[in-house]
């Protein structure tokens, strides 16, 4: 039977839980402590938690935190005063399993519970682990395409928050703004947000912002009809067109000209679309996820991309991280790369001399994956069998590690492994000083984040932005 817990400083609300949800046959316990529902998550493990948002001791968030430290395989849903979709977004990116507002209605609570339970039984289930060589624990991406096996998504804590993200705003329709650095595999997680939503099994359509022209754009997007233009031979069904009823993916999304992003906004606000040269609309349903690897925001402030564009897209964010912050995963992604070589170039290269793997742990990445997959794929080429040795790698991969000379703290999962030291340029220093700072003085304030922007001279959306960029 699954165990739920309900915290809320409402009498009434504990008790009305209570009452409704064991008669639904759920084995329900209440308190309206925040902080004895932490004592109480420390000695039984709840299948799911239901948590007010503004508790008379606590903030639901800060429940949500130590949660998810003690326990996470709990699922947690946030109740709310009134619809925030600030407050949504906010709790959902800290972990929460979805927010529920008051009034509180039954058939909702009831289908959030199912969708929590049934998502933790998927997590279980699409976690499929198995052996290498070197004894090596992966795990596969469990997509419902057939390309699924070529992705590995990893078991380190950076990974494991970023697929956790994803499982969140997948079943949603909410448009997403994917970060990352090239090749950290932007393309892959929006992928894996369309197989994971209702809408996988219909079209997924991926756009290279950055290769289309001012010109190209309009008839690549929206289509044209024969004769909109010279050279318009026959009518063209634009992307948008080619995506309905599924996922459309727009990559570099900032390149965009300015005309272009003003017939997409029309779009976005009226699911509607007319072919150029057309005279008649058409509606359109799309998910819209875009990728971006410079900051939108900034984007909008130096005046190169809408704002009102840049909100309609951003109901949430996810960040891929670049590859030398998923140091717990670098060996698997290596085998992962080397296997799926060996497939392509009928070879039987059967692992990496201990050198090699110092040499990836050390090395920045900074083409990510896709650098590693070519990298890889070049020295199993070159490689006769057996294990690949230095020899096989680019020079400058190798040459890389002698300007190792900072010191710099190890990154990666919390395996407590002693990992090698990563090269330091200025601006992981930089980075690295800040995060410092922000620890201290918001260890000072007890994570009081009003205190903590006011001591640091900054706003508490950036305060928020950088406590999640460093994971604080
Ligand atoms: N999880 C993964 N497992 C294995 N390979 C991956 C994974 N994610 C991405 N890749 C590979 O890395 C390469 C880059 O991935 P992708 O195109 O998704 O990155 P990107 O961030 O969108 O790149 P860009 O910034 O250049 O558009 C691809 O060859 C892809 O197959």
């Amino acid at each position: 039977m699954a165990k739920i817990l309900v915290i809320d400083d409402n009498i009434d609300i504990c008790q009305l839980l209570e009452r409704f949800l064991t008669k639904k046959g759920y084995d329900v316990e209440t308190t309206i402590s925040g902080k004895t529902g932490l004592e109480m998550v420390k000695k039984t493990f709840y299948d799911l938690i239901f948590c007010d948002f503004k508790l008379r001791d606590m903030e639901g968030r800060d429940v949500l935190m130590k949660v998810r430290e003690t326990s996470p395989g709990t699922q947690v849903a946030i109740i709310t005063g009134y619809a925030d979709v600030k407050i949504a977004v906010e709790v959902i990116k800290n972990g929460a399993f979805d927010y529920v507002t008051k009034p509180l209605i039954p058939d909702e609570i009831i289908n959030l519970i199912e969708r929590a339970l049934a998502s933790t039984k998927a997590n279980k289930s699409n976690t499929q682990t198995f052996t290498k060589a070197t004894n090596l624990k992966s795990e596969k991406s469990t997509g419902s395409d057939t390309n699924s096996s070529k992705f590995l998504k990893g078991t380190g804590k950076e990974s494991k928050k970023l697929y956790k993200e994803v499982a969140l705003v997948a079943p949603t329709n909410l448009s997403v703004v994917i970060y990352g650095e090239s090749g950290a595999g932007k393309e892959n997680i929006a992928r894996t947000i369309h197989e994971q939503s209702e809408r996988a099994g219909k079209p997924f359509v991926a756009i290279d912002c950055g290769a289309l022209t001012k010109e190209l754009a309009g008839s690549e997007l929206w289509g044209h009809e024969k004769g909109a233009f010279t050279g318009a031979l026959t009518e063209k069904a634009g992307q948008f067109e080619v995506a309905d009823g599924g996922t459309i993916f727009l990559d570099e999304i900032a390149n965009l000209s300015y005309e272009t992003q003003v017939g997409l906004l029309r779009l976005v606000q009226e699911r509607k679309l007319r072919r150029i040269g057309g005279t008649k609309d058409k509606s359109i349903d799309v998910r819209i996820l875009v990728a971006s690897n410079e900051d939108l925001r900034q984007a909008v402030s130096d005046g190169k991309f809408r704002e009102d564009l840049y909100f309609r897209f951003n109901e949430f964010s996810i960040t891929v991280p670049p590859l030398r912050n998923r140091q717990g995963d670098i060996e698997a992604f290596a085998y992962h790369f080397l296997e799926l070589s060996n497939d392509e170039l009928n070879k039987k290269v059967f692992g990496f001399e201990q050198q090699v793997m110092d040499i990836f742990m050390e090395y920045p990445w900074p083409g990510n994956l896709r650098e590693m997959r070519n990298v890889i794929r070049r020295a199993t080429l070159l490689s006769d069998g057996g294990k690949i040795s230095s020899a096989a790698l680019p020079p400058e991969i190798v040459y890389a590690r002698k300007f190792n000379f900072t010191e710099s703290p190890s990154e990666g999962d919390s395996s407590g492994k002693s990992k090698p030291k990563l090269p330091l340029n200025l601006k992981d220093a930089a980075a690295e000083a800040e995060a410092e700072v922000l620890r201290k003085v918001l260890e000072e304030v007890k994570y009081n984040r009003t205190q903590a922007a006011k001591q640091l001279g900054i706003d508490r959306k950036t305060l928020f932005n950088k406590m999640k960029q460093y994971d604080l």
